[in-house]
């Protein structure tokens, strides 16, 4: 079930923004650390989760399989294992992190799981993962795109052994099957034939998650990982704030001139934020980390950068609109497999940023952004959190940007009009 649309007028700042942001867990560590919990051995505790809309369906979808999970206390979910049967039905709504994570774990059910989502999820990629899993002895119906709705028919065991895929459309096929595969019977060696697989440091949370758990992995030979067979541990997960979630907030900071932190920032991180310094770096902040946290510093003044976002592709809309505000132009490249995400970004951004008065080309892979005097728009959301985080922060430089919906920023920070309201107020 999608909500009515909620309209928004994006604020616009009136002077440099300067705050601390506590964000809630990363979506991507959440929704890991639910998949091998539900698969271990023993009770896990996942310390301060995501609460959002894709964390929720995917812990409604391992209840609905089977799972314990007692998820009342917001900074403690609690899951204790039990043996995965059908039959079930799992609404993965917009989330790749379900549709990809968890049909590999239906196969280790008894009996029959069906995935479908919003009208949108239709239409993401699944074929590869889908004949992969085929090709290791589960039995699956698909769509005739090969994707949602989609029957699993569990048979209690998946037997395993090798696979080759083509997972340039999304990391999310590999992490996918890598999560179930110490639960395989022989165990997974899994390889990719393709162009190149997008979000490498996704892959990394996944194998170091893996390990964390108990898991033997040989990541050693490029584009294969194999997993042996072997129990997974039950154990306490501490989930790092989420930094793509934290990507328009510091682009407040770099907007407005101002200083945005996210506190709680750990010593050390799984999540890929030595990219993310070098690319707000190039485009004109200071970052620094101390024990307050990890702290973006702006001077008012944004370049333009020339980056292949491939790692990081899910920073994409925040950082075209970072590149629409600032004084030359940017090329942003290698992230074709985004036109598969919660929408073709590709296009919606060239649009969106087009009806506001960029200059934008759009190619197969990417965009080039020619910045030019911007003025209000109707922006239209496509049902993405993250579209709607590019729009916040154009707003605040550009009055009467009203985005279509921004309700849809529940997929992974169910507080961001509230968070943001409270930043820009701090202008
Ligand atoms: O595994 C994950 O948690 C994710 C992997 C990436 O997917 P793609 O490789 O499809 O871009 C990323 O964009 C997505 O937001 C989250
Ligand atoms: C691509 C994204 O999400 P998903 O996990 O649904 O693929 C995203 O959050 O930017």
């Amino acid at each position: 079930m999608t909500a009515e649309p909620r309209p928004w007028l994006a604020p616009s700042a009136s002077g440099p923004v300067g705050a601390t942001v506590r964000l809630p867990g990363s979506k991507s560590m959440t929704a890991r650390a639910l998949v091998l919990a539900a698969l271990a051995d023993g009770p896990s505790v996942v310390e301060r989760p995501l609460r959002a809309r894709d964390t929720e369906l995917m812990a409604a979808g391992l209840r609905a399989i089977g799972v314990a999970v007692d998820s009342s206390d917001d900074e403690r979910w609690r899951l204790e294992p039990g043996p995965l049967r059908g039959p079930a039905r799992v609404d993965v709504g917009l989330a790749g992190t379900i549709m990809r994570f968890l049909p590999p774990a239906a196969a280790l059910a008894e009996g029959t799981v069906e995935f479908d989502g919003d009208p949108h999820a239709r239409n993401r990629p699944l074929r590869p993962i889908v004949e992969a899993l085929r090709s290791l002895g589960v039995s699956i119906d698909a769509s005739a795109t090969g994707g949602l709705p989609l029957t699993v028919r569990g048979a209690g065991l998946v037997e395993g052994g090798e696979a080759v895929i083509d997972a340039s459309g999304s990391s999310q096929f590999v992490s996918g099957l890598l999560l179930s595969a110490p639960r395989f019977t022989k165990g997974l060696v899994l390889r990719h034939e393709g162009p190149p697989v997008p979000s490498a440091p996704h892959l990394r949370m996944t194998t170091h998650m893996l390990r964390a758990a108990g898991a033997v992995v040989d990541e050693s030979v490029p584009d294969v990982w194999a997993v042996e067979p072997g129990p997974l541990r039950g154990r306490t997960w501490v989930i790092e704030p989420d930094l793509s979630g934290a990507a328009p907030f510091f682009a407040a900071a770099m907007v407005t001139g101002g200083s945005v932190t996210l506190g709680g920032w750990p010593a050390e991180s799984w999540q890929p934020v030595g990219r993310l310094v070098e690319l707000l770096t190039a485009l004109g902040a200071e970052v620094t980390q101390s024990a307050d946290g990890l702290t973006v510093r702006g001077s008012g003044q944004l370049h333009g950068i020339t980056a292949d976002l491939s790692e990081v592709s899910e920073l994409t809309p925040v950082v075209s609109a970072l590149a629409a505000l600032a004084d030359g132009p940017s090329e942003l490249r290698g992230v074709e497999h985004i036109r598969g995400h919660e929408t073709d970004r590709i296009a919606a951004l060239a649009t969106e940023l087009g009806k506001a008065g960029a200059e934008v080309t759009e190619f197969r892979d990417g965009l080039r952004i020619e910045p030019r005097p911007l003025h209000q728009t109707d922006w239209e959301t496509y049902a993405d959190h993250r579209m709607a985080h590019a729009a916040a922060v154009i707003g605040l430089a550009v009055p009467g940007i009203t985005l279509t919906d921004v309700g849809c920023t529940s997929k992974t920070l169910p507080e961001f009009p509230e968070l943001w309201a409270g930043l820009v107020a701090r202008s």
